[in-house]
């Protein structure tokens, strides 16, 4: 699964049904919810990273990534969009970018 599949799920899945999808359910209790909800997945993932358990990790990363995208999709911000970011960012080392600041 592609994060562009699961973007595009996570969009198609906006009119579902809340009782028949969890990104649906998600979406009607409106972006605070989706805020909590990545916040929660996200600690998560910080506690099997300090842990060291790779596979664990691996299963919450997933969960954190979908989350993300949920919580954008909520604000409508696109994976398109966090995309051209990321490309706005390319030819700029973070180190760089720090010290311009
Ligand atoms: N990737 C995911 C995904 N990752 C996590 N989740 C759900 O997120 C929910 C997290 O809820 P909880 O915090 O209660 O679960 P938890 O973190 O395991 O809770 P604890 O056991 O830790 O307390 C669970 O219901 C998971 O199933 C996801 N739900 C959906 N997707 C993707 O979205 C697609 C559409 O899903 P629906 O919208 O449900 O059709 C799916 O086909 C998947 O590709």
């Amino acid at each position: 699964m592609t994060l562009a599949k699961l973007a595009a799920t996570v969009e198609a899945r906006r009119d579902a049904d809340p009782e028949a999808s969890w990104t649906a359910k998600l979406l009607a209790q409106g972006p605070e919810k989706c805020a909590e909800k990545f916040g929660e997945e996200a600690v998560e993932a910080i506690i099997e990273a300090v842990k060291g358990d790779t596979a664990r990790l691996t299963s919450e990363a997933a969960d954190v990534l979908y989350h993300l995208l949920v919580m954008c999709a909520a604000r409508g911000v696109t994976l398109a969009d966090i995309e051209a970011e990321l490309t706005a960012r390319e030819t700029q080392s973070g180190l760089e970018e720090k010290r311009s600041r």
